[in-house]
């Protein structure tokens, strides 16, 4: 795990160029740029190849898109790949929305993605593993998720984050896993989203090794978090969110080796 990474975010100020949702497009542009890099939202088709050209890493999400941006997403994902420019996606809600799964999968198969971050039931629709989503949700289900997220992996050909309790972080053969966290994560919206966009900050930094970008970028997140929900007495989500932003701004490198755990 290299979490000197953080620093070199700190130092380069990359910029992440984001296909986001309307829902927490502000919360992850935020997030971005509290921890140290350059966000930059698009919504128009026809500024993508100069949007990616000034661009040190690409995140589409698929929180709430149409299909004029299912088009524009697409171009982004070509545009990525031409350009050799790291390329993480959010499949929001693939496993509970069957027409969702299959838009992801058509995109899928017409770019390639380096990282796929998703929880638990998005994972599992990947994979075709059954699994009962709850809609934004990971839900349930009693498949081993290393399992799952190692078959994912396989089937896409990239980097897989199953993000929850524990990350589970795989190429399809190596396995990391990431134990810090706090559930208030579970009381904002848009953490999960926060967390792909900052993984493309991570990959920007990262000299082509996504998959310890994926596990760097994991690590911080949540300790991160874990920090925050440490400080408060009390679950107070408005609270967490508003702290969250500050302590990826101020935690540094040793902040986050002092509570690190994972494997
Ligand atoms: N029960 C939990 N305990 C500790 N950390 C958690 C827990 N659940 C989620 N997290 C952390 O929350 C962050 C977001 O991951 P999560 O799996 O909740 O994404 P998501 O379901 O896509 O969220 P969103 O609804 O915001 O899109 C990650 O850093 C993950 O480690
Ligand atoms: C609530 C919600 N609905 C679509 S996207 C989104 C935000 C979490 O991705
Ligand atoms: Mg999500």
């Amino acid at each position: 795990m290299k979490i000197d990474l953080l620093n070199q975010i700190r130092q380069t100020n990359p910029v992440v160029l984001n296909i986001s949702n309307f829902v927490t497009v502000q919360d992850v542009a935020n997030g971005i740029n509290a921890i140290g890099a350059s966000p930059i939202m698009s919504e128009e088709i026809g500024e993508t190849d100069e949007m990616v050209g000034i661009s040190n890493a690409v995140a589409l999400n698929l929180g709430a898109f149409s299909k004029p941006q299912v088009d524009h997403i697409l171009a982004m994902g070509k545009a990525a790949n031409a350009q050799h420019k790291p390329l993480v996606i959010d499949p929001v809600a693939v496993g509970a929305i069957s027409y969702r799964k299959k838009v992801a999968l058509d995109l899928m198969n017409q770019f390639q993605v380096d990282v796929i971050r998703g929880n638990a039931g998005e994972i599992a629709a990947l994979a075709d593993v059954a699994w009962d989503a709850k809609g934004i949700d990971a839900g349930s289900g009693n498949q081993d998720v290393v399992e799952v997220a190692k078959a994912a992996a396989k089937k896409q050909h990239c980097v897989v984050i199953l993000s929850g309790e524990t990350d589970i972080i795989t190429d399809g053969q190596h396995v990391a896993r990431v134990f810090n966290g706090t559930p208030l994560f579970q009381l904002h919206v848009g953490s999960g989203d926060m967390l792909s966009s900052i993984v493309g900050a991570f990959c920007a930094v990262s000299d082509g090794d996504y998959f310890e970008a994926a596990q760097t970028a994991c690590l911080v997140f949540a300790s991160i978090g874990q920090i925050v929900a440490e400080q408060l007495n009390e679950e107070r989500p408005g609270t967490f969110a508003a702290r969250l932003m500050d302590e990826l701004h101020l935690a540094s490198v040793a902040d986050i080796e002092k509570i690190a755990q994972f494997d």
